[in-house]
C-alpha cells in the first residue's frame, strides 16, 4: 500500500468547503462555487507521500504554473481566476493558492511524450508501441521521439497508477471529435513548452495536462501546468539515452531513499523514512534552480 504515511488533516477555512486531499495539493470550494487549489510543500517519491516537506515547494510550483499559463494563453484559456487566497485563508497560503473556475472536467489524463521513459518505455518494451502508437525499433530509456506522441491515460483510483489507453479508447469514451481536440491541443501545448524549455537548456521529456469544459462547452486548461509534479524536466547537459536520466527535482530524494544510508527497502512496501536536512535543502535548491532556469527570474519570495 503506497500513498500517505499519515493522511494529513486539511486546514479548515471559514467560508470554504474542503473537497479533496491530493498527494501534494488540497482542493476547496468557495460559497460562490469557485475552486481553490492549494499547493502544499509535500513531495511524493516512489508513489509515497514523504513524511518530510520541502520548504517553498508549493509556492515555487504555483509560481511556475502561473508563468506557463501566461505563455500558453494563446493556445488555450486557463481556469485560473486569481492567485490571491480567499479572505480568511491562512497567511501561509499566499503564493501557493489558485482560485479557479469550476469546470466540467474531461476524465482523461492528457499526456504528451517527447522522450521515451517511465510507463511509456515499459509499454514500448512490451510491444513496440505506446497507447497503440507504433514507435521505431531500437529506442532506449530517454530516447528522443521524432514526433511527440499523445499518450492518454485514465485517472486511477487513489494509490493506483494511471492506466495508459489508446486514442480509440478515448474516442469511445468522450467522442471522436473531443478526442481529436484533446490530442491536437495537448501536442500543441507540449510543443510550446518543449520549445521554451529547450531555449533554456531544459528538456521537457513528458507532461500531463487536464482539461475541463466551461458553461459554453469550450475546452479550458485546468489543474497545474508544466510543473515538476506534472512533468519530467531533465537538464539538457545531463541527457544521454540508454540509462535513466537525472530528474531535475526528484533525483536527490530517489537516490537517498534507495541508498543504504536511508535504511529503507522500497520493495518492503513500508513507508519511507524522514529526509535528512541536507537532502531537503538540496531538493529545495533544485526547485529554485528549475524555476529560475525556466523563467529567467529569481524566485518571487524570500
Ligand atoms: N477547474 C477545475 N474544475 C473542476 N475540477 C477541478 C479539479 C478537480 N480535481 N482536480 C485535481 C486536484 C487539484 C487540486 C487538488 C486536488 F486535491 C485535486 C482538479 C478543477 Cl482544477
Amino acid at each position: 500500500m503506497s500513498g500517505f504515511t499519515v493522511k494529513p488533516e486539511p486546514v479548515q477555512v471559514p467560508g470554504l468547503t474542503h473537497l479533496h486531499t491530493g498527494k501534494v495539493r488540497e482542493l476547496y470550494a468557495t460559497a460562490s462555487g469557485e475552486l481553490v487549489m492549494v499547493a502544499t510543500d509535500r513531495v511524493s517519491a516512489y508513489d509515497w507521500v514523504l513524511p518530510t516537506e520541502i520548504p517553498d515547494k508549493g509556492r515555487l510550483l504555483t509560481a511556475l504554473s502561473l508563468w506557463w499559463f501566461e505563455r500558453l494563453a494563446d493556445l488555450a484559456p486557463s481556469h485560473v481566476l486569481s492567485d490571491a487566497p480567499p479572505p480568511g485563508a491562512p497567511a501561509d497560503w499566499k503564493g501557493r493558492t489558485l482560485v479557479c473556475r469550476r469546470l466540467d472536467m474531461v476524465p482523461v489524463e492528457c499526456v504528451a511524450r517527447g522522450y521515451l521513459t517511465g510507463s511509456g518505455l515499459a509499454e514500448y518494451r512490451e510491444g513496440g508501441a505506446v497507447c497503440g502508437v507504433a514507435l521505431p525499433a531500437g529506442l532506449e530509456d530517454g530516447s528522443r521521439l521524432d514526433e511527440p506522441v499523445f499518450t492518454p491515460a485514465t485517472k486511477a483510483e487513489v494509490g493506483e497508477h494511471d492506466e495508459n489507453v489508446s486514442f480509440e479508447a478515448v474516442s469511445a469514451q468522450v467522442g471522436a471529435e473531443l478526442a481529436g481536440e484533446l490530442r491536437e491541443l495537448t501536442l500543441a501545448l507540449y510543443g510550446r513548452g518543449r520549445e521554451i524549455a529547450e531555449e533554456r537548456g531544459v528538456l521537457l521529456a513528458d507532461t500531463k495536462f487536464e482539461f475541463g469544459r466551461d458553461a459554453g462547452g469550450r475546452l479550458v486548461l485546468a489543474d497545474e501546468v508544466l510543473t515538476p509534479d506534472s512533468s519530467r524536466f531533465w537538464p539538457a547537459e545531463g541527457w544521454a539515452p540508454g540509462r535513466p536520466q537525472p530528474s531535475y527535482d526528484k533525483q536527490i530524494i530517489r537516490d537517498w531513499l534507495t541508498s543504504a544510508e536511508s535504511g529503507w527497502d522500497r520493495a518492503a512496501d513500508t513507508p519511507p523514512p524522514p529526509l535528512p536536512d541536507e537532502v531537503v535543502e538540496r531538493t529545495r535548491a533544485k526547485y529554485v534552480e528549475v524555476y529560475e532556469r525556466l523563467t529567467g527570474t529569481p524566485v518571487p519570495f524570500g
